[in-house]
Order: C-alpha cells, then structure tokens, then sequence
C-alpha cells in the first residue's frame, strides 16, 4: 500500500530543471509518515501540503522535509507561495488538504502543542502598537511560559544587540518598518524556540542589523534550533543555508545543499551563484526587457 505520491506534481511550466526531490533525498519521511512513525525525525514535513484560493492553486500539493539543524531556505518569484506555505506550517491558514508536522507534532491536529516549539517572524506584523517593544518582548515571553527572570534577563539582552535599547520605551506604532521586525524577532525568539519560522526577516533592515540577526541565527543553529526562512536577497541565503528549496507557482521545483543545486541547474558552471541557479531554476530566459516608449 502506497498511497503517497513519491514525488511533486509535474511543473506547469517548462523549466530546464529535473522535479524535485524531498521525497528523493529523504524517502523514509514519506514512507512512514502513512503509518504514524517518522514524522519526529523532521523538524518540519509536509505531506502533500495544498492551498487553494477559488480556482488559484497557491501551493500544489507540496512534500517538504527539513531536517533538525538544517537552516533552510524558501525561494521563489512573487506570488510563487512561500508565504502560504509559512502560513500553513506555523498555523495561520488552514490547507485545503495534506499535513504539517513540526517537531513531529501535527500543526493542525494539536495546535498548542506546536505552536509552543516554534517561533515565527510572519509577512505581515501583527504587533501590539499601543505596547513598548520592551513590553512586547517581555509579553511574548511570558505568554510562552518562560520564567519571569529569563524573560527579563532575555529581553534586555535582545534589546541590547538589536539596537533597540534607546528605543526600548517608545510605543510600537511609533517605530520604523526595521524596528518593528527586529522587535518582532526578538519575541520570536525568546523562548529559544526548537524551530524558527521567518518570512522575509531581513526585508527593511540596515546592513548593521542585518549582520547581527544574521550572527544571531547562526548561532541558533549551532545549538540546534532549526531555521525556515525565506528571502529574495540571494547572498544571504547563500551564506547561511545549509539546504535550499525552490518554489515556483506552487510547485516546489528544486531542493537540496547549494552544491547539489548547482551541479543540477548549471551542469558544467560549478561557480554558478545562487542566483543564477534560481533563474536557471524558475527558468527565466534572456528576453529584451526594454520599455520601447522610454526611447
Ligand atoms: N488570501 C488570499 N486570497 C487569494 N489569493 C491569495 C491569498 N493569499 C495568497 N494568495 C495568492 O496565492 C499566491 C501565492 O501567494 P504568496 O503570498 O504565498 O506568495 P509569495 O511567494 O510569498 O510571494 P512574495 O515573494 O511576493 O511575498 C499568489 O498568487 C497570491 O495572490
């Protein structure tokens, strides 16, 4: 008995890149999952993971692995489905069918019980604007039950490197686009939680801050808290990622380490960037892009 599909669906769109592989690179996750064994090896799987809005298909019926540990990067175009995705995995958004597990708990069958492993950065902040970000910070921690000294202790500690310090007591509604992610990373992250959610953590933020979030998830994963995160900003991810996986129209179209990326997408160029991994990928061709009526 087989029910699981061992692979993504086919892509809609010609791309010059073979399907995916979760399944591939880790088959024993969608082996067993049918029978309830595997899924707490995996800080993060998807099963056939699917969202639709009317007749969009926003992510087509997605198989996802991430490993404990493993820091992995989301990519794809606009509208490609990672925030969906995010959305999905963390709890916010019912998927029209298919599972999540995270930390080997079904999201959707024991949200509480997930939620407490996991700390999320969403798209779109949802703050408390009338609260201070210190406020914020110590809120969070103490909704996610962590003692009242650690919380304190913590949040002066998150303040401090994030650059918050001078700003600690403003209200929220009166800080910047930067300001309001950092703070929001910060309750994120109090907790230390087992893994991290972040859709587009470094969208706003200053080169100085961007090397300190940047240091501080590393060093979360040197001490095992598993990162999701998506980004369009390429270096980035090319620095931290230990696995990369490509989205594209709600088909995950390439996944594994960078090198394996490169040696499928760019044949012969192992010096291929990222980036042109990714537009080799999402198979975006050379076309004029001129706007004949600026001539
Ligand atoms: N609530 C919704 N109702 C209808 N369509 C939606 C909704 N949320 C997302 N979509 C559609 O689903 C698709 C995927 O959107 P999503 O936000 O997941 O993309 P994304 O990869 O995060 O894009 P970006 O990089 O631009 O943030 C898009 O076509 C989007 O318009």
């Amino acid at each position: 008995m087989n029910t699981f599909p061992e692979q993504n669906p086919p892509q809609t769109q010609d791309t010059p890149f073979p399907q995916p592989a979760a399944a591939q690179a880790y088959p024993q996750a969608y082996s067993s999952t049918q029978t309830g064994q595997s899924a707490e090896q995996y800080a993060v799987l998807t099963q056939d993971l699917l969202q639709t809005f009317g007749q969009k298909v926003a992510v087509n019926h997605l198989n996802l692995a991430v490993r404990p540990g493993e820091f992995f990067g989301f990519l794809g175009p606009n509208g490609a489905g990672k925030s969906t995705t995010i959305k999905m995995m963390v709890g916010l958004l019912r998927p029209t069918s298919g599972s999540v597990w995270v930390g080997g708990v079904d999201v959707w069958k024991d949200p509480l019980s997930a939620r407490a492993l996991m700390g999320v950065l969403p798209e779109h902040l949802n703050l408390y604007e009338r609260l201070t970000g210190r406020e914020f910070i110590l809120f969070a921690g103490h909704m996610y039950g962590v003692p009242d000294a650690d919380v304190t202790r913590r949040t002066e500690d998150l303040l401090r490197v994030l650059d918050l310090a001078n700003d600690a007591d403003k209200m929220i509604v009166d800080y910047s686009v930067g300001m309001r992610k950092k703070v929001a990373l910060a309750a994120a992250i109090l907790h230390r939680p087992q893994v991290l959610f972040l859709d587009e953590p470094f969208e706003g933020i200053d080169p100085v801050s961007s090397r300190v979030i940047r240091d501080i998830l590393h060093e979360l994963t040197q001490r095992g808290t598993t990162i999701f995160f998506s980004s369009h900003i390429m270096e980035v991810v090319e620095r931290l990622c230990t696995r990369v996986g490509i989205i594209n129209q709600g088909v995950l179209v390439a996944e594994g380490t960078l090198q394996e990326l490169r040696e499928r997408a760019s044949g012969d160029d192992k010096d291929a960037s990222l980036e042109d991994v990714f537009l080799n990928v999402i198979g975006v061709r050379n076309e004029n892009h001129n706007l004949s009526w600026l001539d």
